[in-house]
């Protein structure tokens, strides 16, 4: 739910949300351009020949057995990832008579699409007043208020017909195994449409960029640029997962058994479904969703409240095209009316572009899923990894204590920018693993647990400062792993800034990512040292 949303009519619409379950609806949009099909001569594609398919086929079978390997350490990962990467170029290359001709590579080409996307959006309903996208540095296109505009103000509303979401699935003619992966599903509605000549949905598909900044568009030396970075397990996590979806889908749509339905479409997908099209279609999803009540009930009997309750994730033409500022949530799905609002979450000037905001998100998250940072965010923290030792003799307590805090005895906690350094769950954590088992015994018997994930509760003078020196000399050698220090990082990035060194948007991306993350655990190391020295 929207933390500013008090109406129960309305449901928040927070992208950072997850999504939920299969319907068994297509939308009436969608079974109009299904009769459209039925109807169309079928156009002329590239498909592969027998030989290209098989040596496909083993190099799905070898993405789907390394895609469900666990590295054993990080220099594991890291190979794992390196193969996936090699696996995935050579079906890249096998696939490339497959790819998409994409009428949309620049802004300016999806900028020259514009006029068609306004025609069908408010023949189909989309109300807006005050906006259009434009151009902006920076952010490819966006959302420019076209007159002043007040805090509050309603900027637009878009009608359940114009949201592409997992209800457009034509559920006679899809793979079962697709299980709950909203995501997925959501990513095979969007290829699926994106081949369609005819698509209802291509004056939006048109708009959309043809590539995308997420890590599954990173080289592998950009990659390497997040070396020692808290960041880079989850990146590379992103990528293995999205290489093992597209070996999964390879196998339930293209390797289908022939008691598999598939329409016309189906077939199509089936012949020209490919990597780079999965890539483009996750991104899109991945850097455009949001979450809306289903439009019906899953089951039959439920009432309003459930349906309420139940979101999915989907895409939201117009609403897509707004960029994000850190603020406060303003787009909520109005059950009452069926439409997505959006509102000015401040005043904006003539001219000025109008950001909405995504929700509360890391700097890691931010540029593993989004593909861009915010130098600014008051919001970010960085992930460090702890555990309790399996040969601990003390283990079984020590997981008692955590977990009366909600703890779990192995864990990611926050460093988080000043003035708060350290988060509550990341010192208790570090207090617990250094007591003894006198003071474990004092802890788990006593009433105020809780109180150990103050900064300021009374504890021994040697169990604090234990604590304090654990941290200190963890963020140092979390510090240390890094291939640069923050000062040689730093001085990059003014050159950068200044235009004496040229790097892409991703280089300068990760670069300056680097820096954030460094600030942020230089800054906690000062604070420990200063907290030994009191
Ligand atoms: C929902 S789309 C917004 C429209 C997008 N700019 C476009 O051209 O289609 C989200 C994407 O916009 C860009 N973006 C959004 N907010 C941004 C920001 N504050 N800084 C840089 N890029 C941003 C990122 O590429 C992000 O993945």
């Amino acid at each position: 739910m929207g933390k500013n949303s008090k109406n129960k009519n309305k449901s928040a619409s927070n992208k950072n949300q997850s999504a939920a379950n299969v319907t068994t609806h297509a939308h009436d949009a969608q079974s109009s351009t299904k009769q459209q099909q039925q109807h169309q001569a079928p156009i002329k594609r590239p498909t592969l020949t027998l030989q290209k398919r098989n040596e496909l086929s083993s190099l799905i079978n070898a993405l789907l057995e390394i895609g469900f390997k666990q590295p054993a350490n990080p220099k594991e990962e890291w190979d794992q990832y390196l193969e996936i990467q090699t696996l995935l170029h050579r079906v890249q290359i096998l696939e490339a008579p497959l790819r998409r001709t994409s009428s949309n590579p620049t802004t300016e080409a999806r900028l020259a699409n514009i006029e068609n996307f306004y025609r069908w959006a408010t023949e189909n309903g989309l109300r807006f007043d005050g906006v259009r996208i434009a151009q902006f540095q920076g952010y490819e296109l966006g959302l420019e208020a076209t007159r002043d505009i007040a805090e509050e103000e309603v900027l637009f509303s878009i009608p359940r017909k114009l949201i592409l979401s997992e209800e457009n699935m034509d559920l006679d003619y899809s793979p079962t195994q697709f299980g709950s992966m909203s995501n997925l599903k959501l990513s095979y509605v969007l290829m699926l449409e994106a081949l369609k000549p005819d698509s209802f949905w291509k004056p939006y598909i048109d708009l959309l960029p043809e590539r995308y900044n997420t890590v599954l568009y990173f080289t592998t030396k950009e990659m390497e640029m997040l070396r020692g970075s808290n960041a880079l397990t989850a990146a590379l996590r992103q990528c293995k997962a999205i290489a093992r979806q597209y070996a999964f889908l390879y196998n339930c749509t293209v390797k289908a058994s022939r008691a598999d339905k598939f329409n016309s479409m189906g077939q199509t997908f089936k012949e020209q479904f490919n990597y780079d099209l999965y890539r483009w279609a996750v991104s899109t999803v991945m850097t455009r969703e949001n979450l809306v009540p289903r439009s019906r009930p899953l089951h039959s009997g439920d009432d309003s409240a459930s349906q309420e309750s139940e979101t999915i994730a989907a895409l939201i033409p117009f609403w897509d095209m707004a960029n994000h500022r850190q603020g406060r949530v303003t787009s909520f799905f109005n059950i009452e009316t069926q439409e997505m609002e959006s509102s000015a979450q401040f005043s904006f000037k003539a001219g000025e572009q109008i950001f909405i905001h995504y929700g509360d998100r890391s700097n890691a998250d931010l540029m593993i899923h989004n593909g861009f940072i915010n130098p600014t965010n008051p919001k970010d923290y960085v992930c460090i990894k702890l555990g309790l030792g399996s040969s601990d003799p003390l283990l079984e307590q020590r997981a008692k204590l955590l977990q009366m805090m909600q703890i779990a005895k192995n864990t990611e906690l926050q460093v988080l920018p000043p003035p708060k350094y350290i988060s509550s769950e990341l010192l208790a954590f570090v207090r617990v693993f250094n007591m003894n088992a006198q003071q474990l015994e004092h802890w788990i018997t006593s009433e105020r647990a809780m109180d150990l994930l103050h900064v300021d509760c009374a504890l021994e003078t040697t169990l604090e400062s234990k604590t304090w020196q654990y941290l200190q000399t963890r963020l140092m050698l979390l510090l240390r792993v890094f291939p640069t220090t923050l000062e040689a990082d730093e001085e990059q990035l003014a050159a950068y800034k200044k235009g004496e060194l040229y790097l892409c948007y991703v280089e300068a991306m990760l670069l300056e990512y680097r820096v954030l993350e460094k600030r942020v655990l230089a800054a906690a190391l000062d604070y420990a040292k200063q907290r030994i020295k009191t």
